[in-house]
Parts: C-alpha cells; sequence; structure tokens
C-alpha cells in the first residue's frame, strides 16, 4: 500500500516590531532553500523536545545574533504545503539585546507596516500579516441617541485609550442617518490613523470611503464569496465552528468569536470561555478577536491561548 504521510513541522518565527511600531523586520530566504527568494518572519524549525519560545530564542540567536528578553504569542497557522503540514506558531518580540544582522548572509531589512503587502511571502503567511498590522484591542461602537455626545465618545476611546480599530455598529439608526455618522467617525478616525469598519452592508463603502466591513454572523453565512476588494478590511462576528470555516472560505481578514463570557446584553447565551475558544481559535487561520464581557484587563490572556486581543463595547465606550 502507498500510503503517503506528510511531514509535520513546528515553525517559531518572530514579528520583531520596531520601538515606534511603525516598521518589523523581515528576513529574505536564501535562494538554495524552499520557499528560497521570498521574504519571511525569521525563525525556524523547533529541535525534539524545544517549545515554540525556546526554539524562537536559538533560533534568533543564530539568525540575527539577538537574545529575546520579551515576546508574546501573535497567531498560529497551520498550512497544509504540497509536501509537509507546517505550523506557524509566530510570537511577537517587544525586546531583545543586540543588533539583528543576517548571520547566514541572508538580507534583512525594518519595512514599514503599509509597505508590508508589497513584499513576496510564502503562501502560509498571509494570516501572520493581517495579524501584525493589527492592533490588540477592537472597539466596537455602543448605543448613543446624541450625535454630538457620539463624536465625543468615541474621541475619548481614541486619544484615550488608544484605540486603533473601530466597528461603527449602530443598528437602531436609518441609513441616512448612519452615513452622516459613518462620515463623521471616519474623519475621527483618521486624525488619530484609526482603521474604521462599517458594520451593514458591503455596498455601504461606495457611500462611505471607510477602511473595510464588518458583517453580522447571519450576512456571513448568506455570501458565496467576498463582497468587497482586497484593499479593504472584511472581519466577521462568529460564534462557531461553522462561521470561522465560513469566514475562511470568503476570506475575512480577522473575525470576533463570542460570547467568551455571559454578558447583560445576552444572558440566555451560553458562553465559550476560554478552553473552547482556545480551541476554536487554533484552527481558525486568522485573527480573532474575543468578545463578550472582556476588558483590556483580558487582552494578555486572550493572546495567550492564541487571540489577537479583546473586542468590547463597554470598556472602550464611556
Ligand atoms: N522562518 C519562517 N519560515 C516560514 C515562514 N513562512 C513559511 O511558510 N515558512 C516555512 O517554514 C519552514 C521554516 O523552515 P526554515 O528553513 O526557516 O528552518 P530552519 O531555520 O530551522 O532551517 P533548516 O532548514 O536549516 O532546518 C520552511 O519550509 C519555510 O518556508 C516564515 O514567515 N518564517
Ligand atoms: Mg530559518
Amino acid at each position: 500500500m502507498n500510503v503517503l504521510v506528510k511531514r509535520r513541522v513546528h515553525v517559531a518565527a518572530a514579528a520583531i516590531i520596531s520601538a515606534d511600531k511603525k516598521q518589523v523586520l523581515l528576513a529574505r530566504r536564501p535562494s538554495s532553500v524552499d520557499h528560497g527568494g521570498l521574504w519571511e518572519f525569521p525563525g525556524g524549525k523547533l529541535a525534539p523536545y524545544e517549545t515554540g519560545l525556546e526554539g524562537l530564542k536559538r533560533e534568533l540567536h543564530e539568525e540575527l545574533g539577538v537574545e529575546i528578553t520579551r515576546a508574546q504569542p501573535l497567531i498560529r497557522v497551520h498550512h497544509e504545503y504540497t509536501d509537509k503540514h507546517i505550523l506557524l506558531d509566530v510570537w511577537q518580540v517587544h525586546a531583545y539585546s543586540g543588533e539583528p544582522f543576517g548571520r547566514e548572509g541572508q538580507a534583512v531589512r525594518w519595512v514599514p507596516m503599509e509597505e508590508l503587502v508589497n513584499y513576496p511571502f510564502p503562501a502560509a503567511n498571509l494570516p501572520i500579516l493581517r495579524a501584525v498590522m493589527l492592533p490588540t484591542e477592537y472597539l466596537i461602537t455602543g448605543e448613543e441617541g446624541d450625535e454630538a455626545r457620539f463624536d465625543t465618545r468615541l474621541e475619548r476611546a481614541l486619544q484615550e485609550d488608544g484605540i486603533r480599530l473601530v466597528q461603527l455598529r449602530a443598528k437602531e439608526l436609518e441609513h441616512e442617518a448612519y452615513l452622516a455618522r459613518a462620515k463623521r467617525a471616519l474623519a475621527l478616525c483618521r486624525q488619530y490613523d484609526a482603521r474604521l469598519l462599517l458594520n451593514g452592508e458591503p455596498g455601504l463603502l461606495d457611500e462611505v470611503d471607510a477602511d473595510g466591513i464588518h458583517l453580522t454572523s447571519e450576512r456571513l453565512m448568506s455570501l458565496e464569496r467576498r463582497p468587497i476588494a482586497e484593499n479593504k478590511w472584511l472581519s466577521a462576528s462568529t460564534h462557531s465552528r461553522k462561521q470561522l470555516d465560513q469566514a475562511a472560505v470568503l476570506g475575512c481578514d480577522f473575525v470576533s468569536l463570542s460570547p467568551l463570557r455571559t454578558t447583560p446584553s445576552h444572558p440566555d447565551v451560553s458562553p465559550l470561555g476560554w478552553h473552547d475558544f482556545q480551541q476554536l481559535v487554533e484552527r481558525a487561520g486568522m485573527p480573532v478577536f474575543a468578545l463578550g464581557g472582556m476588558t483590556r484587563f483580558d487582552a494578555n490572556h486572550a493572546r495567550a491561548v492564541g487571540a489577537q486581543g479583546i473586542a468590547s463595547i463597554r470598556d472602550f465606550w464611556k
């Protein structure tokens, strides 16, 4: 019997972000190896019995001559190449000593975040690029009947909480009122270099040139293909494995997954809890924000179980 068993390879890789958070360090794979000539996040295969972080420390010492002093999980991506199943275990490096250089003769370069999309990477890397570009906190706007007070609340979150990713959720507003609010929200977000996603019909982007669309889980399940351009951000609300799979089919850039905890707004829905959440995130293949009773103090825990961070209305809507 001819059974082809693919090799399983566990790779640890580093997203080393510059102190001003504007650049990330890339290395170029030598032309002689697989995926040669493509750019990558420095790292390599774990040795037997090594943990991800141990392997990462060894690889960065070997490849770049730096010693990692502080790192946090960023994203785990499973990918099937024709010859192997690979787990890319990516860490965000917050602190290190030494000046990185290509110790194995490879090109090494600091690349501005907005230029990342111009670099050729191996096929598995798209979710990693998304994760590198996204913050750990996702603000979902809450209720506010008064437009001036709405603006004040949004600006407070941008200014005081440092929010850089916003979903404009306002189910109570009619189309014209939503558009008017969206235009003002976009102008505010631009001032703070924050991204704004509109929760609604993908066609809204023709009327307000926001950064993307957030799909409700219902809209997510009703679509057959990605409804907006690749250069816009597409996110979706998910609550199950089936919805996460559909988000992957549509090519969503990231999702929220809820409810992590029971919340006053959804008292009857049974919560996922961290264990089930972690199981779902492991196979999501894209950045996932934990939603449902989350505050910014949960962000580190969310990261530790594989999430991008947390999404919340209440914690940021003061
Ligand atoms: N380091 C790294 N590897 C990646 C990335 N994306 C990706 O698909 N890979 C794949 O993961 C595997 C990593 O192996 P590697 O060649 O870096 O391994 P290594 O440093 O231990 O060297 P070795 O080949 O001498 O064992 C390769 O198949 C590579 O193509 C990435 O962003 N960084
Ligand atoms: Mg390597």
